[in-house]
């Protein structure tokens, strides 16, 4: 996990923080406090093992039978700490007498988590002060309670805006810094944002406070197996806005894999946005034959289990192509009963006999698209990440476009607004390839606002309530 960007005007540090004005007692046993050692234990899987938030959390509160309120607090604490890591590391280092990376990391994590308390919660300081102080005392002992709790006596001098005044640069002077501050982002994916909007006011600040929002559930329903409207009876839910298969429920309605309708393999879980790339390749026009179609990079396979289901409908086959065997194993379990050959190979050189009629490069990407779904990817992605992406991305769609027919049809896909990712990579291969750029924006449903000027198509939370997905059909 990195710190955020270079802050524009550091104040004057004191040398020590504030001396407590309440004393710690180190003799006071720990109070019971399931809910912040809980969203103590995920930062610390987060910051030492990589782990993912929302993977870790659930599998905790499972074990720790962890229910209720409790469950609700250690979720907010843990996702809006993950969210929030580099504002909070941007207060500590105003607060801590010497640089955060000689602070004991279990000590900083546990500072995370008062600071996030102190700043985005209504809780009252004296609660977030001492209870973060009785888990510093319970991990570490009593020598560092004292400076624990100096440290956040030093944050509750100011409320979050009051340290942005400190830590933020100045709007006229750097907007996107600016922005990117405010809304807790690495000034580098806030540009990405900026870039890809072509806005560095309202529309980026909405695009930004978006991935701090928590995401509905959207089912995708098996189609040919039942509709939009019978899922959204089943479930509860409310058919989706933009896919005709799609179902939203709202955020926080319980984990979807306890439904029947997806027990029963009757719909999978998929963003909407999602189900709208892969429904756009198979509505891409295409001359004469149109029953092999081909997914390059399928697990874990929500949109082959799509796609499969509509090869039914269409009498056609769907080969899969998945680089990591468990993840291609993934896909065999998804698209079981389906029309699906799944093959563990590598998409640039897969080796496979013949051409296909439609081919989808739904490719690994840096998941800009998908910062609400992981609340600590945007700390954990680097810009250096982007090159060695873009790679292998051109390298994949050039495989593709080597793949399909004369005639055919390419989607091109990613969870991301990155330039770079997304019209930087279609534009480089369809000049190398030949290949002509369609225009998508003719393959999504036609009441779809704020889709821009084509040809590509570009999703955002703040304007779809989907992903940010990217989509570009090519034809060879
Ligand atoms: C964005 S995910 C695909 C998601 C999938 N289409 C779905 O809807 O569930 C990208 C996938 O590409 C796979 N991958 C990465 N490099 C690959 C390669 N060279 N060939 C084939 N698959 C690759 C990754 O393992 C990952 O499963």
């Amino acid at each position: 996990m990195t710190q955020p960007g270079k802050r524009a005007h550091r104040p004057s540090r004191p040398s020590r923080a504030h001396p407590p004005r309440r004393p710690a007692t180190p003799e006071r046993p720990p109070i019971d406090d399931p809910a912040r050692r809980a969203a103590l234990d995920v930062l610390r899987a987060v910051r030492n093992d990589d782990a993912y938030a929302n993977l870790v959390l659930p599998k905790l509160l499972r074990q720790r039978k962890i229910t209720g309120r409790d469950a609700a607090l250690a979720t907010e604490l843990a996702y809006g700490t993950c969210r929030a890591w580099g504002l909070l590391d941007e207060v500590l280092a105003e607060c801590v007498d010497r640089p955060l990376n000689k602070v004991e990391p279990v000590l900083l994590d546990a500072l995370r988590l008062g600071t996030y308390q102190l700043l985005r919660t209504r809780i009252p300081a004296h609660a977030a002060v001492a209870s973060t102080v009785d888990l510093v005392r319970a991990d570490l002992g009593p020598r560092v309670t004292g400076f624990a709790n100096a440290v956040l006596r030093k944050v509750t001098d100011r409320d979050e805006a009051g340290w942005l005044e400190v830590i933020a640069p100045a709007r006229d002077e750097d907007p996107i810094g600016h922005l990117a501050a405010h809304t807790s982002h690495p000034r580098w994916i806030a540009r990405a944002f900026a870039d890809a909007l072509g806005s560095t006011g309202d529309e980026l600040a909405d695009a930004l406070a978006a991935d701090d929002q928590r995401p509905e559930v959207h089912l995708a329903a098996r189609p040919g197996e039942v509709t939009a409207e019978e899922l959204a009876a089943m479930t509860g839910g409310d058919p989706a806005p933009y896919s005709p298969y799609g179902v939203r429920l709202e955020a926080g309605s319980g984990d979807p894999g306890d439904l029947d309708a997806i027990r029963e393999r009757l719909a999978g879980v998929q963003d909407e946005g999602s189900q709208l790339c892969a429904l756009a390749l198979t509505r891409a026009p295409v001359e004469g034959a149109d029953s092999r179609w081909l997914d390059l990079c399928a697990g874990p396979g929500g949109k082959a289990a799509m796609l499969g289901a509509l090869a039914v409908i269409n009498g056609g086959t769907l080969d899969a192509v998945e680089v990591a065997p468990h993840r291609a194993k993934l896909v065999e379990q998804i698209t079981q009963g389906l029309p699906v050959t799944v093959h563990v190979a590598d998409g640039r050189e897969p080796g496979l006999e013949g051409t296909f009629d439609r081919v989808l490069v739904d490719a690994p990407c840096t998941g800009l698209g998908a910062l609400r779904r992981r609340p600590e990817a945007r700390w954990r992605r680097m810009p250096e990440d982007v090159g060695d992406l873009t790679k292998i991305q051109r390298e994949l769609l050039t495989s593709a476009l080597g793949l399909v027919r004369p005639g055919g049809v390419v989607a091109y896909v990613v969870c991301s607004p990155h330039l770079s990712e997304t019209e930087g990579v279609v534009s480089s291969v369809a000049r190398a390839t030949g290949a002509t750029v369609l225009d998508a924006r003719t393959c999504f449903p036609e009441d779809m606002p704020g889709l821009g000027d084509g040809p590509h198509v570009q999703l955002w939370p703040h304007r779809h309530g989907t992903d940010a997905m990217f989509c570009a059909l090519l034809r060879r």
